[in-house]
């Protein structure tokens, strides 16, 4: 090792000390790695890997990208859960001569992602810090590309339940926790199962109460923790300082962006469990993950970045409060009413850049010109924006008004400084107008004037030496030089000092030449730094602003979401939905907000809900495969939902008593790589229902107990029904698809259950579906109808339906008589006889009542009565 070159040392210096990042160690236009980081560089991004002598017997493992285009194998490298040091050379003008100092300037993380061009412009880019103790559980998240920071915590046994939640509905692309353990209960697997994202064990110490607290102090300039209300929050401080620790490790920049932690509770909003937000399809299908086809992709019709990061968030976090609902909802109303202060708006907010990120990387320190430039023409659209604004008169629409701050002195200052079409790097100059500055507007004269000399050298040249194809250029090697055609030799002045030869010319200088060339290179290195220099203090200057800007753009993010629902109600039939404490969904005409836009207009069937905490709490809804009542279910949810997100809702009217969660169990996932079979996933789903769902929940049931055999799966079924029915277990508003038609035996024993079925027409052996919704339970399946409908052969549907024949038969004694008892207990035993006669024989009457025995042959009548005997018998 003693061999090593200092270049090699220093690289394993760093490495030491950055031992679980791939070193990008730079090395003139490239960045270079090395050893292990080398192979394992070369193998993800698919690059050559080659050998550097660095002073030991074997030649170290090599590879590298170029400079200029780092930033998509930087990408690749953080995409796939790698951290990436950059390390770059310092200047350091006490180094020693010919040594050239390097250090990591910075670590990126996937949840460290500040450069736009890595991030995803519509979502944000959240690292979450997790601390477990036996208190509890505390989480602080944040986004550095947007300054966004908030905490919250979890106590007691559903403490890990709230934590899995959370986690779905953040989507953190990095963890960092100091124990996923929390009373003897491992979290790691259920977190890996409800988020693909990093998990990293971070210093214990950096979560310790007195440093953390220190940690929150420093950051914040504050004295004490009660303005962030967090003097008595210890689990959301340890984890709030963990991260601040970790993001300070890892920028090594200011993170002035970040300036504000928001503590929040989770009853702010309605929970919504993993499953809830895959199974409404709340911002990606199920089938293939996109956003097409889900809620979000009805409802965004956002014009800037910032405003569909927040719609997002919104659809992600419903609210609760009747009142904070109720002013967003008249905000939307006037929006959607005033068509022509809409179409103003949403041109204007066509013009904002993403504020949120350009701020961000301003106060960060690595907003380039064009960046300051963007920010520049958002702020020239703000007057508009406010003079609209100015105009409306909801309490939401004033609040934004006041939030928009015209921010002029920033406007102005970029107005008289930055030239119009700066260039992308901020080392090359050309970024700062002459008249902001009088030295730079001196300099680029020199500069202007001695171009120009040398243009009038040029032909005055030609004149003298009679050359005409004489011409001056320029390199980087040689500076200015004088370049004469090989046939023009012999016109050549003497005092031309020949400096290089060419194939078929020759290149001199002169000595005038040369000096302005001194003046004019001096002169262009001057303004570069000169340029460098006024432009940091500019940006310096407009990073000092950044809480304006980024509470303007918070106000601007949130009026482009109200004026996307504005337009989204307007163009699709969307009414205001009334919002109330009362525990009641009473919907007339609803419909599927993504089904219905599948469809050709008109095309979808709407439906009424009815739903309480008194005699319409548990809908049972029964009728043929196909027949809409997934759809149907879904609807209602989402509905629900869209209404607490302060959005109008595709119905006729809709009254809306608050919802504190969403639950829904609905259709098969197998969750096999977990170990878990259908069933049990089904069973684990349906156990978190029972456990966390209230009386002001919402649940949505699909086809529970399918999974099993039919009597185990009918009784837990059955169970279920009851339990949740029941105001003293649960007695939530429920709606409970099924295929067990004996459930709908339920309506009339259970208090609040009441039967519905989506309609069908039999035409001749097929079936239409009408896809309306209507009281009472479906007496029939057809499932072989549809079956049919699918595509099944002729023969295995005959089949089908002599084996249905004989089932239904066997089937008539099934626990009917227990189940009649529970229902008619008050009637005397020859009543009970009777009944149950009719009871136990319905099949047989309902066959009986079609028989047309006056259009029979008697061998048909011979042969229908063998049938009925038949029948008895079973
Ligand atoms: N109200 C409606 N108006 C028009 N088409 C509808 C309506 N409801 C459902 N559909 C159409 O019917 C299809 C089937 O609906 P859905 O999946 O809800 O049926 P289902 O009763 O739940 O079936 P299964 O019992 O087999 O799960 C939907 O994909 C949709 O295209």
């Amino acid at each position: 090792m003693e061999n090593l070159t200092p270049m090699m040392r220093q690289y394993l210096d760093l490495k030491e000390l950055y031992k679980d990042c791939i070193l990008f160690f730079r090395l003139g236009d490239f960045y270079e790695m090395f050893f292990e980081d080398a192979i394992t560089a070369s193998k993800e991004l698919e690059i050559t890997l080659t050998g550097r002598d660095c002073g030991l017997k074997e030649r170290a493992p090599m590879c590298g990208v170029p400079y200029h285009s780092a930033d998509s194998y930087i990408a690749k490298l953080i995409d796939r859960g790698y951290k990436v040091a950059i390390c770059e050379q310092i200047e350091d003008p006490s180094a020693a001569k010919g040594i050239v100092k390097r250090d990591v300037v910075r670590i990126i993380t996937p949840g460290t992602v500040i450069d736009p061009h890595l991030l995803q412009e519509k979502e944000n880019n959240y690292i979450m810090a997790i601390y477990c103790s036996k208190e509890g559980i505390g989480v602080s998240f944040g986004d550095i590309s947007t300054g966004e920071m908030r905490t919250t915590e979890f106590f007691g046994p559903k403490a890990p339940c709230s934590l899995l939640d959370e986690i779905a509905k953040i989507s953190p692309r990095e963890i960092i926790f100091n124990s996923l353990t929390y009373l003897d209960h491992p979290l790691e697997s259920e977190i890996v199962a409800v988020v693909n994202t990093n998990l990293y064990l971070f210093d214990a110490w950096a979560f310790e109460k007195d440093y953390a607290q220190k940690k929150i102090k420093d950051h914040f300039h504050l004295l004490a923790l009660d303005g962030l209300g967090l003097a008595d929050k210890e689990l959301s401080v340890a984890a709030t300082g963990a991260l601040l620790e970790y993001l300070q490790q890892t920028q090594k920049n200011s993170l002035k962006h970040i300036h504000q932690v928001r503590y929040y509770t989770i009853e702010q909003f309605m929970i919504l469990d993993k499953f809830t937000r895959r199974n409404l399809e709340l911002t990606e299908t199920i089938r293939d993950k996109s956003k097409k086809g889900s809620l979000l992709w009805v409802m965004d019709k956002t014009n800037t970045a910032m405003g569909a990061r927040m719609l997002r968030r919104w659809i992600e976090e419903p609210l609760q409060d009747v009142a904070s609902i109720q002013s967003r909802l008249d905000a939307v109303e006037e929006l959607k009413v005033n068509l022509l202060a809409r179409e103003d708006l949403k041109e204007l907010l066509g013009q904002v850049y993403d504020l949120e990120r350009l701020v961000a990387r301003i106060s960060y320190g690595n907003a380039n010109g064009r960046d300051l430039i963007s920010l520049k023409l958002s702020l020239e659209v703000l007057p508009e924006i406010r003079k609209i604004l100015s105009n409306l008169s909801t309490s939401r629409l004033k609040n934004i008004l006041d939030h928009i701050d015209p921010l002029e002195e920033v406007r102005n200052l970029i107005d008289e400084a930055i030239v119009d079409d700066p260039p992308l790097t901020i080392k090359e100059g050309g970024i700062i107008k002459d008249s902001y500055h009088p030295e730079i507007a001196s300099l680029r004269e020199a500069i202007t004037n001695g171009k120009s000399w040398i243009a009038s050298l040029e032909s005055k040249e030609r004149q003298l030496t009679g050359i005409k194809s004489l011409k001056i250029s320029y390199n980087k090697v040689f500076g200015y030089f004088i370049e004469v055609t090989k046939s023009n030799l012999s016109a050549v002045p003497q005092h031309y000092m020949r400096k290089q030869t060419l194939a078929n010319a020759e290149r001199y200088i002169t000595p005038e030449l040369k000096e302005v060339e001194s003046r004019i290179l001096g002169a262009e290195e001057k303004i570069v730094e000169l340029e460098y220099q006024v432009f940091i203090q500019i940006r310096e200057e407009i990073g000092k602003h950044t809480k304006k800007i980024q509470d303007t753009a918070t106000a601007l993010a949130a009026l482009d979401v109200l004026v996307s629902f504005a337009e989204i109600s307007d163009k699709f039939g969307y009414t205001k939905p009334v919002i109330t404490e009362k525990e009641e969904i009473h919907i007339i005409n609803g419909r599927h907000p993504v089904v219905e836009r599948t469809m050709p207009l008109g095309m979808f069937v709407a439906n009424d809900t009815l739903l309480d905490c008194n005699e319409n709490r548990f809908a049972i809804i029964t009728g043929p495969n196909m027949a809409g009542k997934s759809t149907y279910m879904r609807q209602v949810a989402l509905i629900v939902l869209m209404a607490q997100i302060g959005c109008f809702v595709p119905a006729d009217k809709a009254a809306i008593g608050i919802v504190d969660r969403i639950f829904t169990r609905v259709g098969a996932s197998d969750d096999l790589s977990q170990g878990q079979s259908t069933f049990m996933v089904e069973m684990s789903e349906l156990a978190n229902i029972l456990n966390n769902a209230t009386r002001k929940s919402l649940i949505i049931l699909d086809e529970i107990g399918r999974g099993t055999s039919t009597y185990d799966g009918l009784s837990i079924a059955w169970a279920v029904v009851e339990h949740i029915s029941n105001y003293e277990n649960i007695g939530a508003r429920t709606l409970f698809a099924t295929h067990y038609h004996e459930l709908t035996e339920l309506e009339g024993i259970l208090d609040g259950v009441k039967n519905y079925c989506i309609s069908v027409k039999e035409h001749g052996d097929d079936i239409i579906f009408l896809r309306k919704i209507i009281r009472g339970g479906a007496d029939q399946s057809y499932g072989i109808q549809v079956a049919k409908l699918a595509g099944i052969s002729e023969t295995v549907i005959h089949r089908a339906k002599q084996i249905l024949e004989d089932l239904e038969a066997h089937d008539i004694n099934r626990s009917k008589p227990t189940l009649w008892k529970k229902k008619h207990p008050e009637k005397n035993s020859q009543e009970q006889q009777l009944d149950l006669f009719t009871y136990q024989y319905e099949g047989v009457i309902n066959a009986l009542k079609k028989v047309d025995i006056m259009n029979m042959t008697p061998m048909e009548a011979m042969n229908c009565l063998y049938k009925l005997i038949n029948m008895m018998k079973n």
